[in-house]
Formats: C-alpha cells, structure tokens, sequence
C-alpha cells in the first residue's frame, strides 16, 4: 500500500491523517517531539479537540516517516513551508509533494507550488486546497476540494489515493489557480471579518466580499492563473466559507480588528503575512487592490477599520467589470 505521511501535527494536518487512515497507511508527523509523545500517549492534538486519533494512526517526531513515504503531505503554515522543506530535503526530493497550507510567502512572494520547485527540483509539487475546516474533515462530515497537479496522471493517481467515501477530490492542472485561490480568500475573510466587527454590517460585509473576489481574480489572473479555477472551491467555495463563518480563524481574527480587541498571537492567522505579499505583488503589477491593501494596512496598525471603509467609499466611481467601459 502506497505510504502517506502527513508533515505539520497542527490542526488540519491532523484532520487529514485522521481521516486519510481510515483507508490508508498514514503516519502523522510533527517537530516536536514531546508534543508527539504526549499525543502518541493521549491520542487527542489540543490543536484539534473533541477528536479522537485512532489507534492505527502513528503520530511521530522520528524523520524517518518523512524518508519512509512515498508522498508527503505539507500541512506545515505558509510562512515556515521553506524552512521545513530545506530541513528535510533529503527525505522529501524526488517524491510527489502535497501543499495543504494557504498562503504566499511574504520574503519570496511566491505561492507554495513554487517554493517546492525552488527548494526541491526533483520534487512534484501538488495543491491540496478548498473550503474545509479541520474539525468537519476529522468527524468525516462531507467535504470537496481541489488537488491540482501539472501532471495529469500523477495528478489522477493522487485524486484517487487521497479522495475518501466523505472527502470528495476535484482535479485540476491549475496549480496557480488552486493556490492563489486558497492564499487570497484568507485576505477578504479578514476584511469581511473587520466589517462585521466594526459594526458596519451585512450588506457591506457582502460588498467586501464581491469586490474582494474581484481582486482576487485581478491578481490570480494575471499571475497566470485560469478564471474557472477561481470560480470553483479552491475560489469562491473557499471564500464564501471563510469569509462569513467564526470557524474561521481569519475571519475572526478580522473581528477582532473591527471590535479593537486583542487577538491571541498563537493562532495561526495565514492571511495576515498574505495581505502584505499580495499588497507587494499588487503594486510590483500595477494591480488595483484596494481591499488587499487596506487589509494590508490593518494588520500592520497604519489604518483603523473606520477609515479603511471610508477610503474605500472616497473612491472615484467605476465600471463593476475590469473589461467593461
Ligand atoms: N485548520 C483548518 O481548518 C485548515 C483548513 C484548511 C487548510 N488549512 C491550512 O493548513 C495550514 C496549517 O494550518 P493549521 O490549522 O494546521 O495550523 P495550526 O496552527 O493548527 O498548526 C500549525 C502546525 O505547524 C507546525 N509547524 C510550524 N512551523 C513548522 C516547521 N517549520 N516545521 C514543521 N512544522 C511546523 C506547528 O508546530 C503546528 O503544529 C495553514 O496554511 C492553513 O491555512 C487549515
Ligand atoms: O481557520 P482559517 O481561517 O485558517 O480557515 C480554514 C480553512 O482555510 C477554510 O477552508
């Protein structure tokens, strides 16, 4: 049976192995080798509560379950994905690669397909990307997301071995697509978030998120990405999940801003690095991004959520469609 390890014992990557062993022989692996231990002992990730690890799933530190697979999943966040892949090249050149993060670097600016091919030329980099939240995908509710790969039979290879009776798998050669999908929608959920919290409400909440889809589009398009592929799950299926759910840790930590309230530094927020590299990207391009930018300016404390909205509503009127005149 084709090995599977999982690399990053956060919450998703752990959602992934849990419902991946059901079926298939997987070993979770994580950096820290206490907090595995504990885990192996506890069978419970306090990344993830209310769900059990079942007892065939090995969780562990030992790197040799990096070595031993014949496809990693990267479940690691998007701004440490260089740093793991350089640690542990050895183990990972030459095999299928899966990036389940959403993000841009925001030292390269490049999406994680990229970073694999520049970390690891031997590597085939594939997108595992889409609306899901870690807890629905462990309880094994119903969940569709996109696997992209340049190939398309390693591609189909991989749908079949990482598609379970719960977790749907639609493909795609749209590696760029796929990802600036799942990086951007995490901006807007931001913004979406801070609207909401800033008490300005729904129907500006739902602006936000049309027009924030808009500049997702701008830039994914003109990064070489295919349109269809931002109108899928990886585009609009992610957005709409993130932006107008608190499952969401963008989404909430976008509240937060809005509310003026502290927000916990530990949790992982992906779209606030993301929001600054698409801001760079946006004004190396020449690119119109109002929302990304102002998201931009949020997260790094120039602006505050009232006078962001304002700038937004000071604009010179426009045609809604890029194309239109
Ligand atoms: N949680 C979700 O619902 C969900 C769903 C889909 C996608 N994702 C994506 O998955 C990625 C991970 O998110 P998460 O929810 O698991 O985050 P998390 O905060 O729960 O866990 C992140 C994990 O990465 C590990 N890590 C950090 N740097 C590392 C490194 N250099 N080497 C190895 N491990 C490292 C941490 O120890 C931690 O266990 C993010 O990009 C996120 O957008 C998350
Ligand atoms: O909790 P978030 O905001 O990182 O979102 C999790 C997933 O990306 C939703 O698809």
């Amino acid at each position: 049976m084709t090995r599977i390890a999982v690399a990053g014992a956060g919450a998703f990557g752990t959602a992934l192995a849990v419902a991946l062993c059901e079926t298939r022989d997987v070993a979770l692996w994580g950096r820290d080798a206490p907090a595995m231990s504990a885990m192996a002992q506890s069978r419970v990730n306090p990344r993830l509560p209310g769900v059990s690890l079942p007892a065939a799933l090995p969780v562990t530190a030992d790197p040799d379950a990096l070595s031993d697979a014949e496809v990693v999943l990267l479940a690691t966040p998007a701004q440490t994905l260089r740093a793991f892949l350089d640690d542990h090249a050895p183990a990972l050149g030459g095999k299928p690669l899966v990036a389940c993060g959403k993000g841009i670097d925001l030292r390269t600016l490049d999406g994680p397909s990229a970073t694999i091919r520049r970390a690891l030329p031997s590597a085939l980099p594939l997108v595992l990307t889409g609306p899901s939240f870690a807890a629905d995908i462990a309880r094994g509710l119903p969940t569709a997301l996109t696997l992209a790969c340049a190939d398309r039979t390693e591609g189909a290879r991989l749908q079949a071995l990482l598609a379970t009776p719960a977790l749907r798998l639609y493909r795609t050669t749209d590696l760029v697509g796929a990802e600036l999908g799942g990086a951007l929608k995490n901006v807007i959920a931001i913004a979406c978030g801070a609207c909401l919290g800033g008490g300005f409400g729904e129907s500006a909440r739902a602006a936000l998120l049309t027009r924030g889809f808009a500049e997702m589009q701008r830039l994914a398009l003109r990064l070489g990405a295919r349109s269809d592929t931002l109108m899928g799950l990886s585009g609009l299926g992610d957005l709409v999940l993130t932006a107008t759910s608190e499952g969401s840790r963008n989404y909430r930590y976008g509240l937060s801003l809005g509310r003026s309230e502290p927000f916990d530094a530990a949790v992982t927020v992906e779209g606030a690095a993301t929001a600054r590299a698409a801001a760079r990207l946006g004004g190396t391009l020449g690119l119109d991004l109002p929302v990304t930018e102002a998201v931009a300016e949020l997260v790094e404390g120039r602006t505050n959520v009232g006078t962001a909205l304002q700038r937004l509503l000071d604009r010179p009127l426009r045609a809604e469609q890029d194309s239109a005149d």
